[in-house]
């Protein structure tokens, strides 16, 4: 049975999301909605989730003595991880101890913040097709691994980045320094490694989205969502769309490779499992141990989004997977480096059939940082694309 308290009271549910971004936002509105206290921590102040949050604490989450000295002071019930840098040892020392319980688990949390851990877990131990693969210290390991097999053309990215932060492709041997100065500048926490892989030549990516949630007897159930489409420019999504139309021998082989992936991670909690797909053929990418990106177009077509599967599956409720309408999501950059931008032509982006918006209210805007997002619902994914287009196109950040 699960039993929730009132917040800010003796027997309040605590939550604290480490990281508040985007995502984390949605999280934090969906468990104020059931009567959860939350706590917002990010590497910044004003960060979107803080927002919206109980309490807003600021540290260096990859430090682990801020982190741990944080969790002592707040008691939470649950810690959920929403960024991978993070000092995800500490979290295995402070979840060991009983001191708290960590989303999915804190083993998780550390395999998934660095490329290497996961990779290896899904290809090595689990056996599961992925892109051919080495780890690097140098420029010249990186020169090694392309000549003695990987070959060109093939990706270069931090052990340690998301959002394709340092991620680079290499067509021939005149890229390869520049992809690994390029890597060295746009880790998330300095780590002079990196993991090259051959190029997967794709019909298409998805995103699987996979919960595991308890069920009715107190067992975990896995629970599959319809698969994400997405398009990546610079290893960032730019697009997304819900359901992607797939051959069922291709579906199949994702929610097994889900599966195997999420089996092995353990926990309770919403998982965003990459795949790439040629024909019949799946490769397994990379998991996001939480919502993911792609995943906002839930927001509009989902009974319960992705946000809301991931609330409900941490406090052990139920969960409905199932699609309500065909959408689609489009991504609004900041196209100015300011403070305080401000957004023309909302009221135009809403005229478009169907759409919706959310401007997640980051303090600081750079070219290229994810500041909002269009959704739009329509009968088919087609036209639920061009919408979600055309809406974040009329959306214009500017100075103020
Ligand atoms: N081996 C590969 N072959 C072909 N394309 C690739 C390969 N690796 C990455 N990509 C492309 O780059 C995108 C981003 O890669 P990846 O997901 O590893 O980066 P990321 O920084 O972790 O991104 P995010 O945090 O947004 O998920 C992929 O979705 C895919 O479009
Ligand atoms: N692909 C991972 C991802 O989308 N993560 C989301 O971006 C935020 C960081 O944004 P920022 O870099 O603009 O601060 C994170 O907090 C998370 O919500
Ligand atoms: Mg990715």
């Amino acid at each position: 049975m699960t039993t929730l308290g009132t917040p800010l009271s003796a027997s309040a549910t605590r939550v604290m999301l480490l990281g508040s971004g985007e995502l984390g936002k949605e999280v934090l509105i969906a468990l104020q909605r059931l009567g959860v206290e939350t706590i917002a921590v990010d590497r910044y102040e004003n960060a979107p989730g803080q927002q919206v949050a109980h309490h807003a604490r600021t540290i260096t989450m990859s430090d682990p003595d801020q982190l741990k000295a944080l969790i002592e002071a707040e008691r939470p019930h649950l810690v959920v991880p929403e960024i991978e840098a993070i000092a995800t040892p500490m979290l295995e020392q402070l979840e060991a101890a009983g001191v708290v319980t960590v989303i999915p688990t804190a083993r998780a949390a550390r395999l998934t913040m660095d490329r290497e851990g996961i990779r290896r877990l899904a290809a090595e131990t689990l056996g599961l097709p992925t892109s051919p693969y080495q780890f690097c210290d140098s420029l010249q390991e990186l020169q090694a691994a392309i000549d003695a097999g990987i070959g060109y053309p093939c990706i270069v990215k931090p052990v340690m980045s998301s959002s394709g932060k340092g991620q680079s492709k290499i067509d021939g041997p005149a890229d390869v320094a520049k992809a690994w100065d390029y890597a060295m500048a746009g880790g998330r926490v300095s780590h002079g490694r990196v993991i090259v892989e051959g190029f997967i030549d794709f019909d298409y990516e998805i995103t699987q989205l996979t919960v595991r949630a308890k069920g009715a007897s107190g067992e975990t159930e896995t629970h599959f969502c319809e698969p994400i489409g997405h398009v990546q420019v610079s290893g960032d999504y730019v697009e997304s769309w819900q359901p992607m139309a797939m051959k069922p021998a291709a579906i199949e082989k994702s929610r097994q490779i889900a599966k195997a992936v999420t089996d092995n991670l353990g926990g309770l909690g919403l998982f965003g499992v990459e795949l790439f797909v040629k024909g019949e053929q799946v490769w397994f990418s990379e998991v996001s141990p939480r919502p993911h990106d792609t995943g906002l177009v839930t927001l509009c077509t989902q009974h319960q989004s992705e946000f809301e599967l991931h609330a409900r599956a941490i406090l052990g409720l139920p969960v409905d997977t199932s699609l309500r309408n065909p959408g689609a999501s489009a991504v609004i950059y900041g196209g100015v480096e300011a403070q305080g931008i401000v957004f023309d032509g909302v009221d135009e982006a809403l005229r478009v059939p169907g759409t919706d918006l959310r401007l997640f209210g980051k303090p600081e805007s750079f070219t290229k940082r994810r500041m909002g997002v269009a959704l739009a619902r329509a009968q088919d994914t087609d036209t639920a694309r061009s919408n979600a287009k055309l809406a974040a196109s009329k959306v214009k950040p500017r100075r103020a």
